[in-house]
């Protein structure tokens, strides 16, 4: 039965472990036929920085399972010790217009499919994961993080402000008041901070751990109706993601405005050198 729910690729059809598998340069997706969990890898060394050509690999990936009958998506890293950089500073620093504009876009419609999949999600945290890395794992359903890393949105700490929609993921995970306190602040939170206030479900030992985790929470559908299972989603994510849908252009042009001012191309300069400086 489970073998007929899936598509696989011709080059693994004689496969023996009958593994659906699709990679591009940026991400690999694979789904195990035994269990129906899809896993989303993201492989950009050396940190999973978010450019425009890694977005638009992901966001490909996340609608193309939306066509085919998974139980559950993990989103995860190939890294050792990073789920994600957050946004590629380099799309930020010094654009050309144009770029800026495809790139900003590109993260919009990530996070617009990522937040409202079909299926269920969880994010295997498997290492950092700051500003953009968060914004991804706040659009999963579950977030399950290996001990010893960081989280948080961070932004403030680079000179830059996170939108409406960064701030409303956070606040529809952790509360308002605690996410005044990270996001003015730039807080990184340690993964037993993260669980302490809610921003994350579980840690985890190891990447290993993290998905064993996130299969139990797939079972946790196993005897509830799918659609009612996704209309309550979109009835509880559905404000969110309205919004974004209405103010995308505005979204857009304030992104690209923003980018365009001095102090905040001087803040970013600042912060890239520090960055490199670190070594
Ligand atoms: C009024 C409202 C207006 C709103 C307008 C909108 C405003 C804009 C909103 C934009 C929102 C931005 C979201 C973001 O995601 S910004 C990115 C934030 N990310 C970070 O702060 C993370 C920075 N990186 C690190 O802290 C560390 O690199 C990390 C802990 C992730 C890993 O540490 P590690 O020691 O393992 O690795 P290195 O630091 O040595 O890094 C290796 C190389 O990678 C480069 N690097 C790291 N992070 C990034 C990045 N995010 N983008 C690009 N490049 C990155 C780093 O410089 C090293 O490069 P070199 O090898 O060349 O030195």
């Amino acid at each position: 039965m489970a073998s007929r729910m899936f598509i696989r690729s011709k080059s693994i059809a004689f496969n023996t472990l009958r593994t659906y598998s699709s990679s591009t340069k940026l991400v690999d997706v694979s789904i195990n036929d035994k269990t129906g969990i899809a896993t989303v890898t993201m492989q950009r060394p050396p940190v999973n920085s978010l450019n425009l050509e890694l977005l638009t690999e992901l966001n490909g990936a996340l609608q193309d399972l939306g066509s085919k009958k998974i139980k559950g998506a993990i989103l995860t890293s190939s890294l050792k010790t990073i789920f994600s950089a957050g946004l590629d500073i380099l799309e930020m620093y010094k654009p050309k217009p144009e770029r800026a504009s495809a790139f900003w876009t590109s993260l919009q419609d990530t996070w617009l499919t990522l937040y409202s999949t079909p299926y269920p999600t969880v994010a295997a945290i498997n290492g950092h994961s700051p500003a953009g890395g968060c914004l991804l794992s706040l659009a999963c359903e579950y977030r399950i993080m290996v001990n010893n890393y960081t989280i948080g949105l961070n932004e403030t700490k680079l000179g830059i402000v996170a939108p409406f929609w960064f701030v409303a993921s956070m606040k529809n995970v952790i509360s308002h008041r605690e996410s005044e306190l990270a996001l003015t602040s730039g807080r990184l939170y340690k993964t037993d901070e993260a669980l302490k206030v809610g921003l994350i479900d579980e840690t985890a030992e190891n990447k290993d751990d993290a998905l064993a985790k996130a299969e139990k929470f797939f079972a946790r559908f196993d005897a509830v109706n799918p659609i009612a299972r996704l209309l309550t989603k979109q009835e509880l994510r559905g404000e969110t993601i309205k919004e974004l849908e209405d103010r995308k252009q505005e979204d857009l042009d304030r992104f690209v405005g923003f980018l365009m001012l001095p102090a905040v191309q001087k803040g970013l300069d600042v912060y890239l050198q520090a960055l490199k400086k670190k070594q």
